[in-house]
């Protein structure tokens, strides 16, 4: 569904990424690993759109959309959950679900659906709250829950689990399971933890200074040879 190739990009003078090659299929999460600094959230920017690419292509469900921008990759079903949240805190929390519509088309836009309030109970009870008032695990929940209102088929989660208290990250790990269950959507997971990345995912890529240095099925991860490039 998505294949990066050769993907170059970076910021202004400086380039991060070198010749990244990753693949996610549907129904998979795919974990992105590496220490601070090594590229990981310029990859997820580069695959949503708010990053130009220097070289390379993304071809997602058969269609280069490397030149296309950010909202369009939306429309066409992928959706980031940026690291730090970014909900908006002076919008309720129903005002910024019903934001997370916009990317269907017009006819599709049914009200936000039933079943994220069953994933995520806490997002009815708060409903009319401000999202500024939200704890930090609540925002990430009505982050994730935005995302997943427009319907995505990719979806890129850039460290959701950072900062989280223990009973709100199981939540989101039972929640990315239950999305990929049913094998129409595919996930990015960016992560530090070594951990949280083998309970939750398929197959792995590490970065290390902008590339891949290791990759392949958890299942069959040595994780001493993936420890090496994440301990500091
Ligand atoms: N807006 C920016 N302008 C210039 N350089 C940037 C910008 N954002 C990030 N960088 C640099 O790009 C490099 C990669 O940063 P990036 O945020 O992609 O790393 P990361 O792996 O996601 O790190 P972390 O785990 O800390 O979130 C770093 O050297 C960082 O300083």
């Amino acid at each position: 569904m998505l294949k990066v190739a050769s993907l170059q990009s970076g910021y202004d003078e400086s380039m991060v990424l070198e010749n990244i090659d990753m693949e996610v299929l549907p129904g998979s999460v795919v974990a992105v690993l590496g220490r601070n600094g090594v590229g990981k959230s310029t990859l997820m920017k580069s695959i949503i759109g708010l990053l130009p690419l220097a070289a390379g292509s993304i071809i997602w469900e058969n269609n280069p959309i490397e030149k296309l921008p950010p909202e369009e990759r939306t429309k066409r079903g992928i959706a980031y959950v940026p690291q730090g949240r970014e909900i908006f805190p002076t919008l309720t929390v129903e005002e910024n679900l019903l934001l997370g519509l916009e990317s269907l088309p017009k006819q599709e836009r049914k009200g936000i659906p039933e079943h994220l309030f069953e994933m995520f109970p806490v997002l009815k009870e708060m409903l009319h709250r401000k999202g500024g008032d939200l704890s930090g695990g609540q925002q990430q929940q009505l982050a994730i829950a935005r995302a997943l209102a427009g319907q995505p088929r990719l979806l890129l989660l850039d460290e959701p689990m950072e900062g989280i208290q223990p009973s709100i990250v199981q939540l989101i790990q039972q929640v990315i399971s239950q999305i990929v269950a049913s094998k129409t959507v595919g996930i990015v997971l960016v992560e530090h933890s070594l951990d949280v990345a083998f309970e939750c995912a398929d197959y792995y890529y590490v970065v290390d200074h902008g590339k891949i240095v290791a990759h392949g099925d958890i299942a069959s991860a040595q994780m001493d040879e993936v420890k090496k490039y994440l301990v500091v």
